[in-house]
């Protein structure tokens, strides 16, 4: 049933069987999946090697902040089976944006991340946002990094001469387009998405970012669905902040008889 959303109470964090391939992060580039193997912590969820690596109390008690931040978005994430097709366990992320406390909470943990990832010499000039729901955060983000927002859209939304990129994405095909002359040569650009699934998306727009000439620093996802190998298509960073779809669970997972919180 696609109407209702999934309960989750035997859906813990998402991961997936086939999850066996590195998650690569930036300023980490061990595993980052949230369900890396048992004996290793979960590195989306908290910092854990922080005092090893002598960050300084002011990174240190970021990582924490982060660490928390993340506990709490996950939580607020609904699942809808067989949306918008069969067979597709539909991540909501709505949720977030509907309660301002996890609105911001999602916005502190992404400007975290960029500014303890690349510090003040490798700011970002430019944030690009993916139709549509990386138009929720991008532009805000974007705000908060004293950088400009740009747009890529689905084909024919936008005005004046365009690049075209198509792609494949977890369930259709489509078109992106990004005005000429919205990126100038060598501004440093992040990409960011709402979900990366099978990748497709991110790698067309990865596309169009560097045939204006932007200098691509990475990507950026509030969620990853890890077991479809979405990043190995993607050949800058990558940083998402939770992943990731359990497969093997989505036969256990009950219909919800009203909305029910994901995690
Ligand atoms: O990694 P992929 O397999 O490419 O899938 C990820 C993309 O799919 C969704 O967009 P979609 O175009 O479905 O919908 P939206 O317009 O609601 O953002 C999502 O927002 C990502 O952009
Ligand atoms: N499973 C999924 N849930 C939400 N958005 C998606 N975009 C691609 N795959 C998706």
């Amino acid at each position: 049933m696609s109407g209702q959303p999934v309960s989750t109470a035997s859906h813990p964090p998402h991961g997936h069987p086939d999850n066996t391939g590195p998650s690569t992060q930036v300023g980490d580039k061990a595993s980052t999946a949230s369900h890396p193997p048992p004996h290793k912590p979960d590195p989306t969820v908290a910092d854990n090697n922080a005092s090893k690596r002598k960050l300084s109390p002011a990174a240190t008690s970021g990582a924490a902040e982060l660490a928390n931040l993340k506990i709490r978005l996950r939580q607020a994430l609904k699942q809808y089976k067989d949306f918008p097709s069969p067979g597709i366990l539909f991540e909501d992320i709505l949720p977030i944006f509907a309660d301002p406390g996890l609105h911001e909470a999602l916005l502190r943990a992404l400007e975290l991340h960029v500014t303890q990832s690349y510090g003040e010499s490798q700011k970002p000039d430019v944030i690009v946002g993916l139709e549509a729901r990386g138009f929720l955060f991008g532009p805000s983000l974007a705000l908060r990094l004293g950088a400009a927002f740009v747009p890529v859209r689905k084909q024919g939304k936008l005005p004046g001469p365009t690049e075209t990129a198509s792609y494949q994405k977890e369930y259709g095909k489509d078109f992106f387009q990004i005005q000429k002359g919205a990126i100038k040569n060598g501004q440093r650009v992040i990409i960011v998405d709402d979900i990366i699934a099978t990748g497709g998306s991110a790698s067309a727009a990865g596309s169009l970012v560097r045939k204006l000439g932007g200098t691509l620093l990475g990507y950026v996802f509030m969620l990853e669905l890890d077991f479809l190998k979405g990043r190995a298509k993607l050949d800058a960073p990558v940083y998402t902040l939770i992943s990731s779809q359990e497969k093997g669970k989505e036969g256990d997972a009950q219909s919800a008889e009203g909305p029910e919180s994901a995690r």
